[in-house]
Formats: C-alpha cells, sequence, structure tokens
C-alpha cells in the first residue's frame, strides 16, 4: 500500500531531512508516526502527497510508483489520499456541507451523487445539524470533524492526517480519535502524525518514532522510544 525504499530528501539547505528512509504500511493499518520537531515528519508526509520529490530513493503508494508520475496525473493519486491538517484549512466563506461537497466537485461527481455522499459524511461524524453552518460557527473540534469528512468524502483508501489534535482540547482529541479508528476499522488505511503521546499510549497502534530524519523505532501497539 505505501512502500518507501531508502527515501532521502535534503533541502536547498544541504541538511538532509529525511536520511534513508525504509517504510512499509499495509492496507487497512492505523499508523502513528512521532519524533521531535524536526525530525523530519512534515517531509514524509510532504513526499507521499508529492508534493516534492526525494532527492534518492523509491515511493509507491498503491502500486503507483510516485517518482514516476507527471504532474499531470497528480489528481489521480490525490483520489486516493485525503488530508487532515492541524489548521482545519476550511473555505470560510461556504458553509460545511458545500465545504465537503468541493471536493467531490473538484472530481466531477454527478451532484445527486455529491449530495448522498456529503450527508453520510456528516453524519459519520456527527454533525447532520450543523450542516448549514459555516466554519466560524463551529468549534475547533467540530471543524476538525468537518475537514476529516471532506477528506474522506472521495472515499481514499488512505487518510493522512499531520497533527489532527494539535489545537483542540483532550475532550475534541480524544473525540478526533475515535471517529479515525472508526474510519480505519470500516477499511481505510490511517497515518497520524501527532506530538500527543497520550493519545498515541491510549489508542496502542503501531507506532513509528523518527528522529534526525531516521526511523529509530517502529513499534506495535503504542510502544515509542523516549528521547530527551
Ligand atoms: N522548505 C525547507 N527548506 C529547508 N529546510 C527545511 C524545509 N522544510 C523543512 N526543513 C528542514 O528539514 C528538517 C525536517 O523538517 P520537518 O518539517 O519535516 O520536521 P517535522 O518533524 O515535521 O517537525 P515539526 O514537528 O516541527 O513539524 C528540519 O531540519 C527543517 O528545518
Amino acid at each position: 500500500m505505501i512502500i518507501m525504499e531508502n527515501v532521502t530528501k535534503t533541502y536547498t539547505t544541504g541538511v538532509p531531512a529525511l536520511n534513508g528512509i525504509d517504510l512499509h504500511i499495509q492496507k487497512g493499518e492505523f499508523v502513528f508516526i512521532v519524533g521531535k520537531s524536526g525530525s523530519g515528519k512534515s517531509t514524509l508526509i510532504k513526499l507521499l502527497l508529492k508534493e516534492l520529490d526525494p532527492t534518492s530513493g523509491k515511493i509507491y503508494i498503491n502500486k503507483k510508483f510516485l517518482n514516476k508520475i507527471t504532474r499531470k496525473k497528480l489528481p489521480y493519486l490525490r483520489r486516493d489520499i485525503g488530508v487532515v491538517f492541524q489548521d482545519f484549512r476550511l473555505l470560510p466563506d461556504r458553509n460545511i456541507a458545500d465545504n465537503i461537497a468541493f471536493a467531490q466537485k473538484v472530481v466531477e461527481a454527478p451532484s445527486r451523487k455529491i449530495k448522498g455522499r456529503v450527508l453520510a459524511m456528516l453524519s459519520m461524524v456527527g454533525l447532520l445539524d450543523k450542516y448549514k453552518s459555516f466554519p466560524n460557527e463551529l468549534s475547533g473540534g467540530e471543524q476538525q470533524r468537518v475537514a476529516i469528512a471532506r477528506a474522506l468524502v472521495n472515499n481514499p483508501e488512505i487518510l493522512l492526517c499531520d497533527e489532527p489534535t494539535g489545537n483542540l482540547d483532550p475532550a475534541n482529541s480524544n473525540e478526533i480519535m475515535r471517529i479515525l479508528d472508526q474510519v480505519n476499522k470500516q477499511g481505510t488505511t490511517v497515518l497520524v502524525v501527532t506530538h500527543n503521546m497520550e493519545i498515541v499510549q491510549q489508542m496502542r497502534k503501531r507506532t513509528i518514532t523518527m528522529s534526525e530524519g531516521k526511523i529509530i523505532s517502529d513499534m506495535e501497539k503504542g510502544g515509542y522510544f523516549y528521547e530527551d
């Protein structure tokens, strides 16, 4: 599903942000990626989305060889991957139903199908009654639930979350994790970058620890490498 082979990324500054990453993630896994600030987590996410290309090494997603995907074919890759960010990134001038529908319009789904899918997604994140609200009328936790609904509306095989609970209090963070767990149990592969070690401990999922551009531990069920 996701394969990285000896992947290196060096920015123009010359510092290797990723240095020899070997990573295999199977379909249906739930994986946390943790590590100190600057350890290379966001760079790894950007490579998976092909926002950046590796300096060396190979990346495959769903058997697609990312190194060889042309810019023109990028939308096909992006259909396989939903993304959720720390800062939600909703469109402020559209209500939440339109925020979610927007992602479907981008892939040119028929309008009847869009409506049904948007309602199904809103129901999944428990926000059916708020479909006409605008993002600024929702709490942070609710906005993140909308962002998850938007990321899943095209039924991607993979959901990438970059610090999804970074702006949320513990109760909202737990609710987001409950939804991500449910999404994973329905078959979506879920990858979560986080600094929230409490959540990592509670969830007991595969946890990869990065340090200085390398994977320094890869443990089942919430084990991670303590670094100080
Ligand atoms: N655009 C860039 N140009 C040059 N160096 C960069 C760039 N982006 C990141 N870096 C460097 O690459 C390294 C890895 O950064 P990255 O953002 O991937 O870390 P991170 O683990 O996601 O950090 P954080 O937890 O703070 O988000 C750091 O040394 C960072 O300074």
